[in-house]
């Protein structure tokens, strides 16, 4: 295995999704290794890859994500290149991850963590307790939805889809009224809309919202080597946690699930919530325990709101 640094004449490649907010997080990527390796942006290659989820989310702009696919919508087509060697690392949300990667490949790695909170956007920027009754809001999000029709029942939500700018347009248009998105995302993209930043104990976000990962094959020490001098260790350790939590509950796209979790010195604290599809019933639990327990404390905190759930939970009514 080559243990040399990349080159301009021999670039390591970086793999990403060619959203603006994908791009931003290769760029993020790419930065802080020049950094730490002393190397020029050009010992370095961009690669953009298409995913199924990008051709399909384009051409059914109006279905929303769960019937369109599932797990690894976004990512198959960059693990393939991360497996057959076209790209040597791969930069991820983790909100989009699924739980486990293919054989061969480790996630292991992550970028310090940005805001983990939930925007309310309008277009006059007004705070949440302003929505009058029975307005309608944009998300294709289950989790926000269920969510939002937990504390008001009486909104509408329509599905909503595509990236900030096309978002931003429905609401001129006045498509809804609001709609919800990551600051993470907001401040990535330095974009300056007008927004009310909602505190987690509020809305409690997506389990790994706000953090970037990067993904390299198992056997390949020269990425290896890279990526653990740029590694966010308490980031890590929030994560092992969360997506411990996660794994636990079976969770998919296709079921309303928050967690976020907490370092507080030697200690890791995790709140995790679950919720029907229509927001009739929330359960949410927390439970704290040494940062070295992380993973056991995720799976005990879905073991105990699954107990409580019961059988169907999870399932539409009606
Ligand atoms: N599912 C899309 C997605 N994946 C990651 C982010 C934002 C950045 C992040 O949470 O890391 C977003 C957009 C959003 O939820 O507004």
């Amino acid at each position: 295995m080559n243990q040399s640094l990349p080159t301009p004449a021999s670039p390591l490649k970086i793999g990403t999704r060619g959203s603006p907010l994908a791009l931003a997080q290769a760029h993020e990527t790419r930065a802080r290794l020049g950094a730490a390796f002393d190397l020029p942006a050009e010992a370095f290659e961009i690669v953009v890859i298409k995913t199924t989820g990008d051709d399909r989310a384009l051409i059914d702009a109006d279905r929303p994500l769960k019937e369109i696919g599932n797990k690894g919508l976004f990512t198959k087509e960059i693990e393939e290149a991360l497996l057959d060697s076209s790209i040597d690392i791969a930069v991820h949300s983790m909100k989009d991850m699924p739980v486990e990667q293919p054989e061969g490949l480790l996630l292991d790695c992550y970028l310090p963590r940005e805001d983990v909170r939930d925007a309310f956007v309008t277009v006059g920027g007004k705070p949440f307790f302003e929505l009058r009754q029975g307005a309608v809001v944009g998300t294709s999000s289950l989790r926000r939805k269920a969510q939002l029709l937990h504390r008001r029942p009486d909104l509408k939500v329509v599905e909503f889809r595509g990236n900030v700018q096309t978002r931003m347009r429905k609401l001129a248009e006045g498509v809804a009224e609001a709609t919800f998105l990551a600051c993470a995302g907001l401040n990535r993209l330095g974009l300056d809309i007008p927004r009310v930043a909602i505190e987690a104990e509020e809305m409690l976000p997506a389990v790994a919202q706000g953090a970037i990962g990067i993904e390299r094959r198992a056997q390949d020490a020269r990425t290896k080597r890279m990526l653990e001098a740029i590694h966010h260790v308490p980031t890590g350790k929030r994560l092992a946690a969360e997506r411990a939590f996660l794994a636990a509950l079976d969770g998919s796209c296709e079921t309303p699930i928050a967690g976020l979790a907490l370092l507080e010195g030697n200690e890791i604290w995790l709140r995790g919530e679950i919720l029907r599809p229509d927001g009739s019933e929330c359960l949410v639990d927390s439970a704290r325990a040494p940062v070295a327990q992380g993973e056991a404390l995720g799976r005990e905190l879905a073991e105990r709101l699954l107990e409580r759930a019961g059988p169907g939970f999870f399932e539409f009514q009606g």
